[in-house]
C-alpha cells in the first residue's frame, strides 16, 4: 500500500477538507492562534498572554450563561437556570485553578515583561466589569476607563442599568408570595446591592422551610456556590499578584495589592450569607 493510500485510510478518517468544513474552520483557529503577539523578547510572555486570553474566553462563556440565567429567572423557568448557574460556578473554579499555571512565573521573569505592558491592566477588562455588573457589583465610575471604546462603554452602560441576576432572584421572591419591601424592588439598579431586611426575612423563610420553597432554596444555594467560587478567584488573584509583584503600584494606576485586598470585602448576595448566622 502506498503512503498516500495508507494516510487516506487512517481509521476511516476524513482527510480532504477542500470542499467541507474542518475543525480549524469551525473553531476559527486561524484567528485565535494568530492572536498572540508578544512585545518583549522574554520566553514567559506567551504564558502571560495565553493565561489572559483563555480567562477572557471563559468569562465570555460565563456572561453567555448568566444572561440566559437572568432571563430564565425572570420568566419563572428555574430548572435551566440551575443547570447554567452550576456551569458558571464550575468555570469559576477552573479560573481559580488556572492561577497555579501563572504562579510558575517568578518576579524576575515578570519584571522582564512588565515594562512592555505600559499602563494596560486587567482593570480595563470590559468583560470582567460586565461580569461584576451582572452579579450586582455595580460601579458607574468604572465606565470611564472604556471611554475610548464606544461599543464597550455602551455595553457596560446597558448592563449598569439592567437588573442584576440577584435583583431578578429578589423579584422572584416577591412573585412567590414572600413580602419584599417596595423600596428594594425599586432600588437604583446602578448602585451595588445593599442588604435589605425584607429580603433577609424572605430568604430566612425559604431556609426554615425548604420543602415548601424547594426551587428558591436550590436557587439560593446555587448563588452561594457561585459567589464562593468568585471569592476564591479574588483571593487567588491578590495572592498571586503579591507573590509576583509584591506591593508595587499597579500598571492600571491603583495601589496594587491593597486595592485588590479591598475587593475581597465585596459581597454579591449579602442576605444569602448574613442569614446563616440566624439559622
Ligand atoms: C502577573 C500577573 C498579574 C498581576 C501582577 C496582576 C496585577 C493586577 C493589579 C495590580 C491590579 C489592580 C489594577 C492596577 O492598578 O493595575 C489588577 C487588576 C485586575 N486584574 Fe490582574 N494581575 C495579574 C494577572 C491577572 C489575570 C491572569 C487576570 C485574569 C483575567 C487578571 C485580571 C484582573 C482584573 C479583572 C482586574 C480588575 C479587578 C477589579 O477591579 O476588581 N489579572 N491586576
Ligand atoms: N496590573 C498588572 C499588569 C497586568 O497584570 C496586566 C497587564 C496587561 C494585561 C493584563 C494584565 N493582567 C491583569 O491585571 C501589573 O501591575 O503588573
Amino acid at each position: 500500500m502506498d503512503e498516500t493510500k495508507k494516510d487516506a485510510d487512517w481509521h476511516g478518517a476524513q482527510m480532504d477538507f477542500s470542499r467541507s468544513m474542518s475543525y480549524g474552520d469551525y473553531l476559527g483557529l486561524d484567528k485565535i492562534l494568530s492572536a498572540q503577539a508578544p512585545l518583549s523578547p522574554n520566553h514567559n510572555e506567551m504564558l502571560f498572554i495565553i493565561q489572559h486570553q483563555t480567562s477572557e474566553l471563559w468569562i465570555k462563556l460565563m456572561l453567555h450563561e448568566l444572561q440566559a440565567v437572568r432571563t430564565h429567572i425572570r420568566t419563572d423557568d428555574l430548572p435551566p437556570a440551575f443547570k447554567m448557574l452550576a456551569r458558571v460556578a464550575r468555570i469559576m473554579d477552573q479560573l481559580v485553578h488556572a492561577w497555579d499555571v501563572l504562579a510558575t512565573m517568578t518576579p524576575p521573569e515578570y519584571s522582564a515583561i512588565r515594562p512592555y505592558l505600559a499602563s494596560s491592566s486587567g482593570f480595563q477588562s470590559f468583560q470582567y466589569r460586565e461580569l461584576e455588573f451582572i452579579l450586582g457589583n455595580k460601579n458607574a465610575a468604572m465606565l470611564a476607563v472604556h471611554q475610548t471604546s464606544p461599543e464597550h462603554h455602551a455595553l457596560l452602560e446597558r448592563e449598569l442599568h439592567a437588573p442584576s441576576i440577584y435583583d431578578e432572584a429578589v423579584r422572584l421572591l416577591g412573585r412567590s408570595g414572600l413580602a419584599i419591601a417596595p423600596a428594594r424592588l425599586d432600588a437604583d439598579p446602578t448602585r451595588p446591592t445593599v442588604q435589605d431586611d425584607s429580603v433577609m426575612a424572605a430568604w430566612l423563610e425559604v431556609y426554615r422551610d425548604p420543602e415548601h420553597h424547594w426551587a428558591l432554596y436550590e436557587l439560593a444555594e446555587k448563588l452561594v456556590d457561585l459567589e464562593t467560587a468568585f471569592r476564591f478567584w479574588r483571593f487567588r488573584h491578590v495572592s498571586t499578584v503579591e507573590r509576583i509583584i509584591g506591593f508595587k503600584t499597579g500598571t492600571g494606576g491603583t495601589a496594587g495589592v491593597s486595592y485588590l485586598r479591598k475587593m475581597l470585602d465585596v459581597v454579591l448576595f449579602p442576605e444569602l450569607f448574613a442569614l446563616r448566622t440566624a439559622l
